[in-house]
């Protein structure tokens, strides 16, 4: 029997619970199917917490993550929290700090356009026929999200800053995350950055250049953030691994989303340099449709999915869990997100039912 694994289980807030719970039973039917045993814990983040325990990251819920071989992570945010002082906000006050504290400077966002949900997507057929397969390494502890100082002053007149700051090393050890990755894939890598404006950006790409060296085999090639937004809907297919900065990646990754279909689609991997990780939908907690059980859980679902390939070793599952979700899509079933004409339309709990039999 192979050693149990611990998973700090942190739904959130808005949809977060509601596709958490299909991840779960997601988990369930996979520990079943492998004779493996997940121990979930679940804890309050983000507006929740600060409603449960006055904080966005309670103690306890940064004790549990402490002690898990893992965290499951929904999502944060809602209008009910965005008066609050920003350092006391869900996101602020909790993902990133959760991030921060646990180093996980690899996000890695895959895109991927299921042949069957070609229609779903906002661009042209001929843009993704035959299906789009992107992988985005971002950034995630470093650059303007963290730099300082950061900060606001009322006098004489209000003004506010944030420091954009990355150091060779910080950009050096995402950088090689990038090349490892476009090494198993087609061994193209595009890094993003805006060299043209940004000192930062010089580094980035002097550094990035630099790391190329000891990979002699992937193709690199640089582009301008503005430029990479619009090649990323002109002509996706061009793109094999993006490499970007915290805000950059942040951006790029939702546009991504986008032709994927939904936001709803896209899981995500934030990464230590152990095998721990932060698994959680690259989208947030959809306030405008939470409560009421249509979000799609197949982002929430695929995190699972990364989760049990990146620090479980779990490939054939993981694999598994993929192959459902493309099953079910092959079988028409679609939450609102991906509807279209002739689909069948399925809610939250019902898309988690279909792909847990088919796993
Ligand atoms: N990782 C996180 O916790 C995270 C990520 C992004 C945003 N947020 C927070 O979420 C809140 C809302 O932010 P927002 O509205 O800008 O972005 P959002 O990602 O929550 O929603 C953007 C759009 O995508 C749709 N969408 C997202 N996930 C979906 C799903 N699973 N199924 C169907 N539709 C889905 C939403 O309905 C909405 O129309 C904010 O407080 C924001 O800070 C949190
Ligand atoms: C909620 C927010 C802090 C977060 C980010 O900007 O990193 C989100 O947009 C994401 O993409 O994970
Ligand atoms: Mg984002």
């Amino acid at each position: 029997m192979a050693a149990v694994k611990k998973i700090a289980v942190l739904p959130g807030d808005g949809i977060g619970p509601e596709v958490m719970d299909v991840a779960v039973k997601v988990l369930d039917k996979v520990a079943a199917k492998y004779g493996v045993s997940f121990e979930k814990e679940f804890a309050d983040v983000g507006g929740i917490a600060i409603d449960n325990h006055g904080t966005p990251l309670p103690e306890s819920t940064l004790s549990l993550c402490k002690a898990s071989d893992a965290i499951l992570f929904g999502s944060v945010g809602g209008p009910k929290w965005e008066s609050l002082p920003p350092e006391q906000q869900p996101e602020r006050g909790a993902l990133l700090p959760l991030r921060k504290i646990f180093g996980l400077y690899a996000n890695l966002r895959p895109a991927i356009i299921f042949p069957a949900l070609t229609g779903a997507s906002t661009l042209k057929e001929e843009c993704i026929s035959g299906g789009l397969d992107i992988l985005i390494v971002r950034e995630l502890t470093g650059g303007i999200y963290f730099g300082q100082p950061k900060g606001r002053e009322d006098k004489p007149e209000r003004k506010a800053f944030d420091t954009l700051v990355y150091s060779e090393s910080e950009i050096a050890r995402i950088a090689r995350v990038a090349f490892e990755a476009a090494m198993k894939r087609n061994k193209k890598l595009c890094s993003i950055d805006k060299a043209n404006v940004l000192t930062t950006s010089v580094l980035w790409r002097e550094v990035v250049l630099e790391v190329a060296k000891d990979y002699p085999q992937v193709e690199l090639s640089h582009m301008y953030v503005d430029n990479a937004a619009m090649q990323l809907v002109r002509n996706p297919k061009q793109f094999d691994v993006i490499l970007a900065d915290n805000m950059f990646g942040d951006i790029l990754s939702d546009e991504a989303a986008m032709l994927t279909g939904s936001l709803g689609m896209l899981p995500s991997a934030s990464i230590a340099e152990s095998a721990f990780g932060l698994y959680e939908p690259s989208g947030g907690s959809a306030p405008d449709i939470a409560g009421q059980g249509i979000a799609n859980p197949i982002a929430q679902i695929l995190s699972a999915a990364m989760m049990l390939k990146f620090s479980f070793g779990m490939i054939e599952a993981s694999d598994d869990i993929e192959a459902a979700v493309r099953k079910t899509l092959d079988q028409n079933f679609r939450t609102g997100d991906i509807f279209s004409e002739g689909m069948t339309r399925v809610n939250t709990v019902q898309m988690g039912e279909k792909i847990i039999a088919n796993l």
